[in-house]
Formats: C-alpha cells, structure tokens, sequence
C-alpha cells in the first residue's frame, strides 16, 4: 500500500524542548483524520513539517512516497490552510482567489464561486479589511476549492460563526464524497467535527497517544445515565472516565473492560440509558492519563 503520508521517527527539538518527540504514523489515500490534542501538543509543528515549512530534527518523512522539502512535484498536491495566514498589503479577495487558482491544478472556480456566495465574502475588499471570521472564510474557501490530495486545516476556523462551522463541515463532507482526498485536520471543537472524522491521532507532549479509527475508538466506551444511586451501583469497580450531574440526573461515562464482555446490556437490564461517549470525553481521559502516569514517573525518581 501506498501512503499519502510516512512519518517514521519524526522529532523537532527547539533546544531542549522536542516540541515533536519520535513520532510515528501512516496516512492514507482518501480519508478524513483529526489531529488532536492540547495547546503546544504539537499538531502545528507536524504539519509544518509535512508541508515542508520546517524541518525536522531526526527522523523520516515522506509525502506522497518523497521528501517535502523544496519538492514542487509533492508540494503542488499539499493545501495548507492556517488560521494566521498572512496575506500581501495591496491583495483583495479576488486577487487572493486568483492565486489560489494559479497554485492548486485541480482548483474548482465554479465550486469556488458558490463558497463565496455562500460565505458571503466581498471580492473586492481588501483582505486587511475583511473581519476575524471573514479571514478564516476565505482560508476554508481555498483549502475545499482546491480540491488538494492533501488538505490539511490547521485549526481553520478562528473567529468564524457556528452557522458558518457548520457550513465547512456540509461541505467538505459533500465535495468530500464526490471527490475524495486525504484530509488532515486539528481543531480543539473535537465533539463537533466528531462524526466527520474516520480516524484519529491523538498528540500529548509531542507524543503520539493515540492513532485509532474513530468507530473503534468510541467503542471503548459508553455512558450510563439514572439516579445517582443506580449509577454509582453499575460503576462501582469500573473505569469512569467522567461523571456529570444535573439535579437527580446522573451520567458517568465508562471504560469497557478488555477481556470483558462490555457492560451495555448489564446497564440497561439495570434501568439505566446508555448512550455513546463523546470524542472530546475519550481525548481528555487519555491525555489526563498520559500527564497523570509522567507526573507520578518523575515522582517515584
Ligand atoms: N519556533 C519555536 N521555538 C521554540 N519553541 C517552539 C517554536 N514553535 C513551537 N514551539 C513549541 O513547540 C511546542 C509545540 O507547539 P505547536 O505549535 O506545534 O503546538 P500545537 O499542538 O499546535 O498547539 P495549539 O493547539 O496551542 O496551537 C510548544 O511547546 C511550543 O511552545
């Protein structure tokens, strides 16, 4: 198999600091991954260095089977959209279009074209005119029209409204199915982009925690809801990964066992509703494990 992505090792050190600490992980043709996890995880610097803007430390790296680095032949199949994208003084929207068309071969003008409809952006504002929102638009704009073999969205949505979240979700999912391509996304609105994502990747401290289709993820765990009293009976001796309560209501989220029948039909045959887990949950409990277990590593030395 081929992959659209080969990290094997990678490591960015800045001093002493490896923001990238010997990652290691695969992408495929044609599938939406998320890269998630807390600030200074170390997302942006992976993708800088799969969009070859920095280089690595140690380590391989390979984009579409070669190196990145000034790699014109890789490069021209990479869509790079950040939130702090900086554009030239003088441009306006249309002149920032026009280049975007001019970089990307499989630029889709028409497709571009309905997103500013849509986005309603005004093409001949100038871009240090556009507002906060506005400007991660016309990134989200450029990173679907581009229709990229590699898109990757660096948390690309700063600013922009929940209408217009929802907007890019709809979509790269629809544009998605008709033309499918390797996404590679980071946000930290992890329950919203939740179901659009087939696989996740899971950063903490420059470490790769996590590299895990999503289905399978969430079937790690599920959630009980009831009294206090019932849900505390069913999770006595098991893993809870979190506990919400509101007034009489009580829902803990639940790690399955391994080796373990999982406890689904045991808590609805004690009257408890049981629902799917939500990403954000699985994240937070695995990156609190990994901060808890280094904390308590650097104590007993
Ligand atoms: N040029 C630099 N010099 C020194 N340290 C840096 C540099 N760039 C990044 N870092 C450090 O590397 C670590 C990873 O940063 P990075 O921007 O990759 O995190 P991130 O996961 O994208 O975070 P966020 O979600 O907050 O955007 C952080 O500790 C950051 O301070």
């Amino acid at each position: 198999m081929t992959y659209v992505v080969e990290v094997n090792g990678l490591t960015k050190a800045y001093g002493d600091v490896k923001a990238v600490n010997n990652v290691s992980f695969k992408l495929e043709t044609d599938k939406i991954y998320g890269l998630l996890g807390s600030n200074g995880a170390g997302k942006t610097t992976i993708m800088h260095m799969i969009s070859a803007q920095q280089f690595e430390t140690s380590g391989s790296l390979r984009v579409f089977g070669e190196h990145p680095y000034e790699n014109n032949h890789v490069l021209q199949q990479v869509c790079f959209i950040k939130e702090s994208q900086k554009y030239p003084d003088n441009y306006n929207v249309r002149d920032v279009l026009e280049t975007a068309a001019d970089l990307y071969p499989n630029w889709d003008q028409q497709f571009a074209m309905s997103l500013v409809e849509e986005f309603q952006l005004p093409l001949k504002r100038h871009m240090k005119k556009l507002s906060r929102g506005m400007l991660s638009s016309v990134g989200i704009l450029i990173g679907l029209a581009s229709r990229a073999p590699l898109t990757i969205f660096d948390e690309p949505y700063l600013g922009l409204d929940a209408e217009k979240r929802q907007l890019f979700y709809d979509r790269l999912l629809e544009d998605y199915a008709e033309h499918p391509r390797t996404i590679l996304l980071s946000t930290h609105l992890i329950d919203e982009v939740g179901t659009m994502l087939e696989h996740v990747l899971l950063i903490n401290r420059g470490q790769l925690l996590l590299d895990e289709e999503t289905d399978s993820l969430r079937g790690r765990a599920f959630s009980v809801s009831g009294t206090a009293a019932a849900v505390d009976r069913f999770t006595s001796g098991r893993t809870v990964i979190d506990r919400q309560q509101l007034g009489g209501l009580v829902t803990a989220s639940i790690l399955n066992n391994p080796g373990q029948l999982n406890g689904q039909a045991e808590a609805e045959a004690n009257a408890l509703t049981v629902a799917p887990v939500s990403l954000q949950q699985l994240t937070v409990y695995y990156t609190r494990l990994q901060n808890r277990d280094s904390v308590s590593s650097k104590g007993a030395k």
